[in-house]
């Protein structure tokens, strides 16, 4: 099986919302709300098969964001294939009214070459009676010898928006960021929501729990909420990057505003 597609039905009604997930990757790359309306950017020319991840969705970079490494840019486990998890172990929260899936990643003797660390990267995707998505990341240290691991981690998140010169997103303002594009150096967002007018690729430091991001065209408001993940990444590629990636299609600075978030400082497990 390539891939496995999730619904959940609002009690009552037969509405339902759904998210698709592959195993390439353990990447999902569709996520529909009741309506039918697809929430995440995933490119008409994206290739669902190795060598590169598949462009949109959530790809999960791991364990090694960007090029934050000596790894490949954003790590080896979004262009891996994952396993269905026949046994997670439980949850605290119920399932009942849910839908989700469960994945697994385990290191290939080729990984471990690269990355000489054992461990179990269990992903659960659940989705909520309301459409909310939620992804939850387990990873374990199985290393024999109980040496530890750092690692960094994100889950890089492709939001579909109508025009990205109308979106605006709030929770960021006032916070220390390092600009990608200016060699990681630090500055300061000023007061005002994040708007965009040209190219952007921000890493912001310490963010608050909650964030939202207004897509005014389309009068719709993600509101993203994280736990464990300090800081977050803004990225539109803007119309000249875009047309420079082969795999993003006809992609225009109106089409996608891209999002993730991440755990900048290295975790050590
Ligand atoms: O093309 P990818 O490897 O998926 O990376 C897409 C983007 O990811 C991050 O946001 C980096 O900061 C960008 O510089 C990069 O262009």
């Amino acid at each position: 099986m390539a891939w496995t597609r999730s619904c959940c039905e609002r009690s009552g009604e037969t509405r339902l919302s759904c998210f698709q997930v592959y195993l390439y990757g353990g990447h999902v790359t569709s996520w529909k709300n009741d309506l039918g309306e697809e929430l995440l950017f995933t490119s008409s020319k994206a290739i669902f098969k190795p060598p590169k991840a598949i462009r949109g969705g959530i790809p999960i970079c791991f364990p090694q964001f960007g090029n934050h490494g000596n790894l490949e840019q954003h790590g080896f486990a979004r262009n891996r294939f994952w396993s269905i998890d026949p046994d997670p172990p439980p949850f605290a929260t119920a399932t009942l009214d849910k839908a989700f899936a469960d994945l697994i990643l385990r290191p290939s003797e080729e990984d471990i070459k690269s990355w000489p660390h054992s461990y179990e990267f269990r992903l659960r995707i659940t989705l909520g009676p309301g459409g909310d998505l939620m992804l939850t990341s387990r990873i374990r240290n199985t290393n024999a010898d109980g040496k530890a691991f750092s690692f960094t981690f994100a889950y890089h998140t492709y939001f579909s928006v109508s025009d990205i010169s109308e979106v605006r997103i709030e929770g960021l303002e006032t916070l220390d960021y390092l600009d990608n594009l200016k060699d990681k150096e630090r500055f300061t967002e000023q007061g005002d929501a994040i708007t965009f007018e040209s190219e952007v690729d921000k890493v912001y430091l310490s963010t608050p729990n909650k964030i939202a991001i207004l897509d005014h065209e389309k009068k719709r408001t993600f509101v993203l909420r994280k736990d464990g993940l300090p800081d977050a990444v803004v990225w539109n590629p803007w119309d000249k990057k875009a047309k420079a990636i082969a795999d993003l299609g006809m992609m225009t600075t109106s089409i996608c505003c891209v999002w993730k978030l991440l755990l900048l400082r290295n975790l050590l497990l």
